[in-house]
């Protein structure tokens, strides 16, 4: 089953007389299960894409359908409702609450839900489990590391078994140690918790944990890669990729072997 559905989205900004076409008539799906990531060189449009996939903003023109629902024409309160329950969103700064404990930050998307304690319990039992982070929930952000801090994120972002997460430069902030586990951890949730992934990233060793690739340029899709080999090939044909279409990335690809 296709979750997402971009159906021929261009994206249009500005007024009259400086209008940048920043998505051109792009098409593709992403199916059940799967863990996609977005390549491309820098404005070729993969924010705007991400963004049009988050609900955070409309195409000009063609759709967006996630779970088969027409997002992009979405009345707002509905789309609140919508974007709390199906998508869970990791970013690169992690955007937690300083003044919330691990835990509290976790369980922050349950807020507005009514579930019994028993069900928080457990599922917060499972995804700290699942993200090694059991032994933290009582600190306080500031009292743990970037690398924890990003899984605490990722933990906020899963804790309502969103039908997708979403990921932009998610280990933009991270040492190469603390990429290479959140990696593990993504693929580990990707699996066991049938998670539906898409990334954007610049960086060919994070994006190397992907099962598909797709590079678009000039806001329009220019190939796909599938993984069929090890990640060390899949790297080197990411590599290969971004060296065709131009242009590279903003940061040096960590190398792998991490
Ligand atoms: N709010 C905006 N108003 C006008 N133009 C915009 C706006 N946001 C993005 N753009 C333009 O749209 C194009 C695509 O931008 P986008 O941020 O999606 O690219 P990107 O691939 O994510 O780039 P980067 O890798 O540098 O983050 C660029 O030309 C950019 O300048």
């Amino acid at each position: 089953m296709a979750v997402v559905s971009v159906q021929q989205v261009s994206k249009i900004y500005g007024h009259r007389l400086s209008l940048v076409n920043a998505l051109n008539n792009i098409s593709f799906e992403i199916k059940s299960g799967e863990f996609v990531g977005i390549m491309g060189p820098s404005g070729a449009g993969k924010t705007t894409l991400l963004n049009m996939i988050a609900t955070i903003d409309q195409p000009t023109h063609g759709r967006v359908l996630i779970k088969n629902q027409v997002v992009s024409r979405m009345r707002e309160a509905r789309l609140a409702n919508f974007r709390r329950h199906e998508l869970g969103f990791i970013f690169q700064d992690f955007n937690l609450l300083d003044s919330l404990t691990v835990r509290e930050n976790i369980l922050l998307p349950l807020a507005l839900d009514k579930f019994s304690v028993a069900m928080i319990e457990q599922r917060l039992a499972q995804v700290s489990r699942v993200l090694g982070i059991g032994n933290l929930l009582a600190r306080y952000p500031d009292e743990i590391s970037i690398g924890q801090r990003q899984r605490v994120a990722c933990g906020r972002a899963m804790i309502t078994k969103p039908t997708l997460l979403l990921a932009d430069e998610p280990t933009g902030s991270l040492d190469s140690k603390s990429a290479t586990e959140l990696l593990q951890y993504l693929t580990v949730i990707n699996r066991q918790e049938k998670a539906t992934i898409l990334l954007v990233t610049h960086d060919a060793f994070t994006a190397s944990y992907c099962r598909r690739i797709l590079f678009i340029r000039d806001g329009q899709l220019f190939s796909e890669i599938i993984r069929n080999g090890n990640r060390q090939q899949f790297f080197n044909q990411i590599i290969d990729m971004q060296a065709t279409i131009g242009g590279g990335g903003r940061y040096n690809a960590i190398t792998p072997g991490h």
